[in-house]
């Protein structure tokens, strides 16, 4: 599966949490429709390791235990935001094994795709513990917001992107992948590997234990998380799907601009004039900015889901370069 001569591209390619729809029925069919795409990614000669978001899932799996709990509080718990984002990497990562191993079944009859549970190390210290901007959840209208805000007074909730209201919770950065080397290792047996979902699961040193990692109530930006996998894994291209086309300029205004192919400059200019949405399009270009400028060559790729192909082959999306 990897090209005859030379060294294959290595691609990492993230699948936004809100591009993945909002039933597991929506998820088998959008994963399903992607899968085809990913293997064609392979066929032109790349290595491709992916990675998803986790933003609306690991909120639904909070919410989820939080009314069970209310209901039955002696037999169901209440789940913390590690546990619940470990939960959301098994279940969107058994969905993509089963997508792109019968994808690749078809073609190759193998099925060496696998998901890591990754841990991802954060700094306990991180200012994002006291500003929290990571939406999570369903979308909700103002009065369901406030209904929430009754019934959880600790919760903080935004207008996202003009999508309507969402809980926001601590989005610290990413520091260091825990499982690097077990990704590595499935990577070096070409394997298709899943890894760093939802942004990776936080966790920080528990110093009074050594070599052991606890959990902390936070959620990765995936982008973030992708983009340290894709330094990591000495990653070519950087490639974010998401729910719209094109990152634009004015969004959402009637003089909107997509933009198809911006440096590194242009991008932080952009950033710097407010005109990406917080906790959604803004950590997008910030990761693209990021990996464009870690190495000489390397380039991110935004756009849809839906036009992976079109956007990998410079024909949809926007390219971040150097
Ligand atoms: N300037 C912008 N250009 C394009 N999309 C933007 C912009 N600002 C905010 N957005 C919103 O950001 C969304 C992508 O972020 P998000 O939904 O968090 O991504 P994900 O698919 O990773 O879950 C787009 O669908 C769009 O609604
Ligand atoms: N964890 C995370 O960034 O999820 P989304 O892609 O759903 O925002």
């Amino acid at each position: 599966m990897s090209k005859a001569f030379g060294k294959p591209n290595r691609v990492v390619i993230a699948l936004g949490g809100n591009a993945l729809g909002n039933t597991p029925e929506e998820q088998i069919e959008k994963v399903r429709a992607a899968a085809p795409t990913l293997l064609k990614v392979i066929e032109q000669g790349n290595e491709i390791i992916i990675t998803h978001g986790n933003g609306p899932q690991v909120g639904m799996i909070q919410n989820a235990f939080a009314s069970a709990h209310k209901d039955n509080p002696e037999k169901i718990p209440a789940m913390d935001l590690p546990e619940c984002g470990a939960m959301s990497q098994g279940y969107i990562g058994y969905h993509l094994q089963q997508a792109i191993g019968a994808a690749m079944h078809k073609e190759y009859k193998r099925w060496h795709v696998a998901s890591v549970v990754t841990q991802i190390e954060v700094d306990p210290d991180d200012d994002a513990f006291k500003n929290p901007t990571k939406p999570i959840g369903a979308f909700m209208t103002k009065e369901e917001a406030d209904a929430e805000l009754v019934k959880h007074p600790d919760w903080n909730i935004v207008e996202d992107s003009g999508r309507g209201y969402r809980r926001v919770v601590a989005s610290p950065q990413p520091k260091k992948i825990v499982e690097y080397e077990s990704i590595l290792n499935l990577l070096d047996n070409e394997f298709i590997v899943i890894a760093c979902g939802g942004g990776g699961i936080p966790v920080v040193r528990d110093y009074s234990d050594k070599g052991t990692y606890k959990g902390v109530a936070a959620v990765i930006d995936k982008d973030m998380g992708g983009e340290l996998l894709a330094e990591d894994c000495s990653a070519d291209m950087l490639v974010l799907l998401t729910a719209v086309d094109h990152v634009a300029i004015n969004f959402g205004k009637p003089d909107q601009q997509d933009l198809e192919d911006i440096t590194v400059e242009q991008a932080r200019e952009y950033v710097e004039a407010g005109q990406f949405g917080k906790g959604s399009m803004e950590p997008k270009v910030k990761a693209g900015i990021k990996f464009a400028e870690s190495r000489p060559g390397r380039v991110c790729i935004i756009g849809s889901l839906d036009k992976a192909a079109e956007a990998m082959a410079g024909l949809s999306g926007t390219r971040i370069h150097a």
